[in-house]
């Protein structure tokens, strides 16, 4: 591998399951030293994507290079961990035997003490894996994926569970860690933490890329804005026509308007209603979000951003 070999190459994969196809001619390169958010709806192919590059399984059609080689070779030289979401634990062991026990399959590994310190863990490693919380067994799980001192690592939904001190323990760690060279790919359903610590997403839907840029460029690809005002009995039907109005919501007497022209929905409503508390927003990640994977979303919204 060269310096210009990116860390994980995948080029027009397809994974077919019977008649289900969930992955659908997905290409992405990410480069070493990349944090990368994975985002998509329940049922997008993110977990299926992930599991072939983690060698787990081949896809259908495409090819999946780590590292310039077959993700396999990759993993089994320890270059590649993975922190899924659930399983993998004994409960009967300490925290400090399970993580001895991972360290002691890989030549070198991390030292135990100095892992367990990274994932936050080091003050309870006398603890039976079967005591420990829900979000210091996610904390556990890190700390594994660390022992191989991997050049990739794969994380699904990892801060599930954390409060809000490991949440944010958990990403300095990660970035810290970017900073030295180690690529980072992770799927989560926190929209603000792929906001916050993704240098880039790759945002999926039906099984193909539909973004792929940082958070400011998704968030400018679902452009509009939302004008809310208080206002009692109003014309929808004149609203309607007003310049760039997409959608109107009306509840009680507050009125949400998404448009792309928020001054023209602004004029209209100080000029020709009763409207007061004006209030104009930008699309949050959120709601890009929603838009960018909405069934319905017209495809030329669906183009832009690829890097
Ligand atoms: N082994 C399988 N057999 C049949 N269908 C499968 C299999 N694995 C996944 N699928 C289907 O493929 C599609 C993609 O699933 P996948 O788990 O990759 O989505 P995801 O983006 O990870 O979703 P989530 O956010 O819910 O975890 C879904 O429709 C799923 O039902």
């Amino acid at each position: 591998m060269n310096s210009s070999t990116p860390a994980v190459h995948i080029d027009g994969i397809v994974k077919r399951f019977g008649a289900v196809t969930a992955v659908d001619g997905l290409s992405l390169d990410i480069q070493a030293g990349e944090v990368v958010a994975f985002l998509g709806p329940n049922g997008a192919g993110k977990t299926t994507t992930v599991d072939m590059v983690l060698g787990l399984s081949r896809p259908t059609e495409g090819t999946i290079e780590v590292f310039g080689g077959d993700p396999r070779a990759a993993v089994a030289l320890g270059r590649v961990a993975a922190v899924m979401q659930s399983g993998g634990l004994v409960k009967d062991f300490t925290i400090r035997e399970t993580v001895e026990l991972t360290a002691s399959l890989f030549r070198p590994s991390r030292p135990v003490d100095e892992v367990l310190e990274r994932a936050g863990i080091l003050d309870i490693a006398d603890r039976l894996v079967g005591k420990a919380s829900g979000g210091q067994q996610q904390r556990l799980r890190f700390a594994l994926a660390l022992t191989s001192d991997p050049d990739l690592l794969i994380l699904d939904e990892p801060t599930t569970g954390m409060d809000v001190q490991g949440r944010r323990d958990f990403w300095a760690a990660i970035r810290s860690d970017a900073e030295r060279g180690r690529t980072t790919v992770f799927a989560t359903h926190y929209l603000d933490e792929a906001d916050a610590y993704a240098d880039r997403i790759v945002l999926v839907r039906h099984g193909k890329v539909v973004a792929d840029g940082t958070a400011s460029e998704i968030k400018a690809l679902a452009s509009g804005r939302t004008v809310r005002a208080t206002v009692e009995h109003v014309d929808t039907e004149a609203l309607r026509t007003v310049q760039g109005v997409e959608s109107i919501d009306v509840r009680g007497d507050s009125v949400l308007v998404t448009c792309s022209d928020s001054d023209a929905v602004a004029r209209h409503l100080l000029n020709h209603t009763a409207a007061r508390d004006l209030e104009i927003a930008s699309r949050n990640l959120e709601e890009a979000f929603l838009a960018l994977t909405a069934d319905d979303v017209p495809a030329p919204l669906t183009q832009g951003a690829s890097a």
